[in-house]
């Protein structure tokens, strides 16, 4: 079985990711400490498909599992302090190790847990995800807060990331669309040739050596980017082009209402409005739309009130002294950050909407 192995060297360890088809069978190769017992966090959706093929790969005496109910609402605080409280009851103690088995939710959730369980044990990311190429990667891992997306986290690494990309073959359309708006962003802040062949991609009819190359550029971008600038002092910030509309809308619309991906879709096309208005530069913004159009991304924004909007982002963590700090493109590949006043947001989220509407 081929698998492919890339390392991040962050500040406390260096760890692998291994990304090949059909590796989960083969998890007990990959959890090389003695742990004294294992702890499986996954959802519901995620526990009928793979859950089975995990633990019976395990030969662990002591394996405990955890199922949530599947979605972006399952990341918030009282389903961590129910994990919490099940892994004390387990008696995991400080050799054990958790498993995060699923997509971005499962991953920042258990990897949160694991962060602050004892103070930090151990965490192995098993993405199901095309999004979970990002968000198992670099250690941010986070709840929400009502006021405002992964308000509550820390930094942490896990100890490996298992990529069993074979488990992407039952991601529903809606799924895939929201990992490749992660994977769109990736290639923006990389350079032109590498978004301009994602604008090729049909998500209608993709293949699973087109998805594996795609994957592979999303990780590579992120992991040279998180290994440069684990804790975001500087150009991790670039890692979140797109998101400061993008998480607002969120937080403003209900967790769940749109997909991470979708949100964020969204708000890679303010962040080309804003930048064409800002940085005086030209962007080439019809033809992105019209790639999301055209795989059925939802483009418009269902919310009256600017002003609650403009709130949920101004507890974007990026902002210095209250004011909005938004990732902007000077070109493709040419990421930079930028202060906004809150008139200029006002007065670029109208036109914004406006454009949307129109387009
Ligand atoms: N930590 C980071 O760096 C980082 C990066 C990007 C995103 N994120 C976070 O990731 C989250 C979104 O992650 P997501 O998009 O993976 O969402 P998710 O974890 O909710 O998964 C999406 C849906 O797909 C289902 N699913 C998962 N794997 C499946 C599979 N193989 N087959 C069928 N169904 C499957 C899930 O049950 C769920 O219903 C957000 O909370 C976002 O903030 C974090
Ligand atoms: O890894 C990063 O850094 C990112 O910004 C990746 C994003 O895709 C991801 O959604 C991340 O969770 C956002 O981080 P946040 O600090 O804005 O919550
Ligand atoms: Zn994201």
């Amino acid at each position: 079985m081929k698998v492919d192995e890339i390392v991040v060297n962050s500040s406390s360890h260096s760890y692998r990711i291994m990304i090949g088809n059909g590796i989960r069978s083969q998890i007990s190769t990959f959890v090389t400490k003695a742990y004294s017992s294992i702890f499986i966090v996954t959802d519901e959706h995620i526990a009928d498909l793979y859950l089975s093929d995990i633990q019976s790969g395990l030969t662990h005496e002591y394996v405990y599992t955890s199922i949530l109910p599947a979605g972006e609402k399952t990341k918030c605080i009282e389903y961590y302090y129910q994990l919490q409280t099940e892994a004390i009851k387990y008696g995991l103690d400080r050799n054990s190790l958790i498993i995060a088995l699923g997509g971005g939710v499962i991953g920042d959730l258990a990897g949160f847990v694991a962060s602050t369980f004892m103070r930090g044990i151990d965490y192995i990311q098993v993405p199901t995800t095309i999004l979970a190429h990002d968000s198992s990667v670099g250690g941010k891992v986070a709840i929400n807060h009502r006021l405002g997306k992964n308000l509550i986290g820390s930094f942490y690494p896990p100890q490996a990331v298992i990529y069993d990309v074979e488990t992407l073959q039952s991601l529903s359309e809606q799924e895939i669309r929201s990992g490749y708006a992660e994977l769109i962003k990736e290639a923006l802040i990389s350079d032109e040739l590498t978004f301009r062949a994602m604008l090729k991609t049909d998500l209608t009819s993709l293949s699973a050596e087109e998805l594996q190359e795609h994957l592979r550029m999303g990780i590579k971008v992120k992991a040279s980017i998180v290994e440069a600038d684990e804790k975001e002092s500087g150009i991790r910030k670039f890692l979140n082009l797109g998101h400061t509309l993008g998480h607002a809308l969120e937080a403003e619309l209900g967790y769940g209402s749109l997909t991470h991906g979708e949100a964020v879709a969204i708000g890679l096309l303010f962040s080309f409005h804003i930048s064409e208005s800002i940085l005086s530069t030209h962007l080439p913004y019809d033809q992105l739309h019209e790639w999301f159009k055209k795989n059925n991304f939802p483009l418009i924004i269902q919310t009256e009130d600017i002003q609650s909007l403009m709130m949920k982002m101004k507890k974007d963590k990026k902002n210095v002294s209250k004011m909005i700090q938004m990732v902007l493109l000077q070109d493709i590949g040419e990421p930079t950050l930028r202060t906004v006043t809150d008139k200029d947001m006002e007065r670029h989220l109208n036109s914004f909407i406006g454009k949307l509407v129109t387009k």
